[in-house]
């Protein structure tokens, strides 16, 4: 399924899905196709694909890859579909994109539909559009928010490289500059630079330019009024409005509380984990130091290691605006997200 998006992480083409490997990105723009779960699995897990959403969209595209191949070859598939969405499951910890779409498509096998090709299928891709379709209404919502605004400061990549397409920060960011000319910055984020990498070059394909700074600039860019938001995606949020995003996001919203910034963040409410009362209860995915240390401290009898989590957890204290495609939550620390739960 193609969407009218400039820059696609993924794409189902009617017997693949399609993936811009998105750890070559920007020098290299490379895609693979995968014809089974076990590739979209691999893909998740080294991040060729990744950001919620977009792994939650990836895995039920998995999910159709393998009912496809074991609907065909076995009157046991259901058994060997199972195994493969346990594998799907377990590609990555803290996005809870994944979990909740591969409930739905557990959902759809559920009723145990004598050929169920079809609407597995239709799952997926609703969950792909549904996905663009929430990715555009948070725009409007959060840019509605922006209005009159010096600059915003984005960190990591929240957008269409992490969804379905227009993304979710970068969506705000999007629909706030189609309006007026905001100055945008963004955060290198290391180790994986998904804002370096990632986010300046897509937004450079929508002609909207980009400051890059140093993580460590970005208190001395608070410091100089250069920007009134940091607007930024999410993995996970708790019922109370924790927010489980990139590792670096938590220090910025602590900056940002301390120089009169406020944070927006941007997620569709399949990022809501509704079984956890708070961020306490998220896992936080530590990815291998191998991404973090320089190559020569990589040896046998190295004295030096590397801590490398790659999610924190940001208190909804420090968050002034949750934006969901349900609706915008002023100060979560109040009321958290529950108001949503039921809203249409
Ligand atoms: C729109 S969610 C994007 C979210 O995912 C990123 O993590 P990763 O690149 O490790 O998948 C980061 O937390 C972004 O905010």
């Amino acid at each position: 399924m193609r969407n009218n998006e400039t820059v696609q992480a993924l794409e189902w083409t009617g017997n693949a899905l399609k993936v811009l490997d998105q750890r070559q990105l920007p020098e290299t723009i490379v895609y693979d196709e995968y014809k089974d779960a076990a590739g979209v699995t691999e893909a998740i897990a080294t991040m060729r694909v990744r950001g919620a959403p977009a792994i939650g969209i990836a895995a039920a595209y998995g999910v159709v890859l393998s009912v496809r191949k074991q609907y065909a070859q076995s009157n046991q598939w259901r058994q060997k579909v199972t195994a493969d969405i346990d594998r799907l499951a377990k590609s990555r910890p803290t996005a809870v994109n994944l979990f909740w779409a591969l409930n739905q498509m557990k959902a759809v096998l559920a009723k145990q539909l004598d050929n169920p090709l079809a609407a597995i299928l239709a799952c997926a891709e609703k969950i792909h559009r549904d996905d663009i379709a929430a990715n555009h209404k948070m725009g409007e919502l959060g840019a509605d928010i922006l209005a009159g605004a010096k600059g915003v400061m984005t960190h990591c990549n929240a957008g269409a490289l992490a969804t379905g397409g227009y993304g979710t920060a970068l969506g705000v960011i999007r629909s706030a500059y189609q309006r007026e000319r905001i100055n945008v910055y963004a955060g290198e984020t290391r180790p994986w630079l998904q804002g370096a990498r990632l986010t300046v070059w897509e937004l450079a394909q929508d002609g909207i330019p980009t400051t890059l700074i140093a993580d460590s600039a970005a208190a001395w860019l608070m410091k100089s009024g250069a920007i009134d938001w940091i607007v930024v995606g999410a993995d996970r949020i708790a019922a109370n409005g924790d927010a489980a995003n990139k590792i670096g996001t938590y220090s910025l919203a602590v900056l940002a509380k301390r120089h009169g910034v406020k944070l927006m963040v941007v997620a569709p409410t399949s990022t809501i984990d509704w079984s956890i009362d708070n961020g306490d209860q998220i896992e936080i995915e530590q990815r291998s130091q191998n991404e973090l240390l320089p190559a020569c401290y990589l040896e046998e009898d190295s004295l030096v290691s590397a801590w490398n989590p790659v999610f924190d957890v940001t208190p909804a204290e420090l968050i002034s605006a949750i934006v969901t495609e349900r609706g915008v939550v002023l100060n979560p620390a109040e009321q958290g997200v529950r108001g949503l739960k039921n809203a249409i």
